[in-house]
């Protein structure tokens, strides 16, 4: 409540908090595409939807931990258009999860995610229907990207294709000592549409993203500790009982990182996401905006208050 209310009265004060109004909105709804760019959000979702199959579950816990779950197992959790839908309405939710401070995005029944659903993508081959999917993605996986929460990939099984570029809009990416993420776009006769490229040489530079991306090489997981891709390997655990599942390691390491109060967390995120996306005169100034935001908040006294001490 007060996030959004703070976002609102930031939006309308046009002077003195430019980058910031801009990054809020970038943020928000109409991020990389929008009407100005013949982009009909309306009319693509109404598309997508005509492709059922599967869901993407959402899961919001008081830690402020919310784990995603891609859903459609029969299809190797392949993305099918309403599935596309679903995901933009669940970064809708955590948009506005106040309380928020991480997310883990797994796949169901021991795989990430086979991409795009092959059996939509036959059926919307036209350049038009499939140019409007690929600006729909870039939305929702840009917006995934730049939630205010640490978020990880809980890679497990395979992620091929779009699913791999969905690893990418995920802050980390941890893999399961038997996972894969594979590039696999050259061989369907494709690029990365959804934006994976562009963090992919983000991520991993632009040496690696080309072989990545011109072999369409499988990166397991020592592969992806040696180029940066993978933060960390996840022990799959065996079936002796009291072992601890891939999501309680997950959440475990993701713990590391979001301990603390839900705004400060959150101002963290925020001033890495204006340092990554904004020229550095821009990124500065957000980031005054948002250090003002935390200077003399509850958590800011109460720290003074109790004379830490950083041994
Ligand atoms: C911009 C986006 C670009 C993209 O994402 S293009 C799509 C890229 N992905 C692919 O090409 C994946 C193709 N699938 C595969 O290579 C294999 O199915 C895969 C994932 C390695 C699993 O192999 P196996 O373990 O042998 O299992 P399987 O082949 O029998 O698959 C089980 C069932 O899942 C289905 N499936 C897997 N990936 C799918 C997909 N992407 N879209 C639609 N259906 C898919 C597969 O057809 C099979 O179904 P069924 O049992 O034959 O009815």
């Amino acid at each position: 409540m007060v996030l959004c209310a703070l976002r609102q009265q930031l939006l309308k004060s046009s002077s003195g908090c430019g980058a910031w109004s801009r990054l809020l909105r970038r943020q928000s709804h109409d991020c990389v595409y929008s009407s100005i760019h013949g982009f009909n959000l309306q009319e693509v979702r109404a598309k997508l939807q005509a492709f059922p199959g599967g869901s993407i579950d959402l899961l919001k816990q008081d830690s402020g931990i919310a784990v995603l779950t891609i859903n459609n197992p029969s299809r190797m959790n392949a993305l099918s258009g309403s599935m596309m839908v679903d995901l933009e309405e669940k970064v809708s939710q955590l948009e506005n999860w106040t309380d928020g401070k991480g997310l883990i995005v797994q796949g169901a029944a021991e795989t990430f995610c086979s991409g795009s659903d092959l059996s939509a993508v036959r059926a919307i081959s036209n350049p038009q229907d499939g140019l409007k999917m690929c600006m729909f993605m870039q939305n929702a996986l840009t917006r995934l990207l730049r939630l205010p929460l640490i978020s990880v990939a809980l890679v497990e099984g395979r992620a091929l294709g779009g699913g791999a570029e969905l690893s990418t809009a995920c802050d980390f990416r941890l893999m399961a000592s038997n996972s894969v993420i594979q590039f696999v776009h050259k061989h369907m006769g494709l690029v990365p549409g959804w934006g994976g490229a562009a963090r992919l040489v983000r991520i991993v530079g632009s040496q690696n993203a080309l072989k990545l991306l011109s072999g369409a090489l499988k990166v397991d997981p020592e592969l992806g500790l040696q180029i940066g891709l993978t933060d960390g390997v996840l022990q799959v655990p065996q079936t002796e009982v009291g072992a601890e599942t891939l999501l309680q390691q997950a959440t475990n390491w993701l713990n590391d990182y979001t301990k603390g109060p839900a705004p400060v967390i959150q101002a963290v995120k925020k001033v890495v996401v204006s340092g990554r996306e904004l020229p550095l005169s821009e990124a500065l100034r957000t980031e005054k905006d948002v250090f003002g935001t935390v200077w003399g908040s509850p958590a800011n006294l109460q720290a003074l208050a109790s004379k830490s001490k950083h041994k």
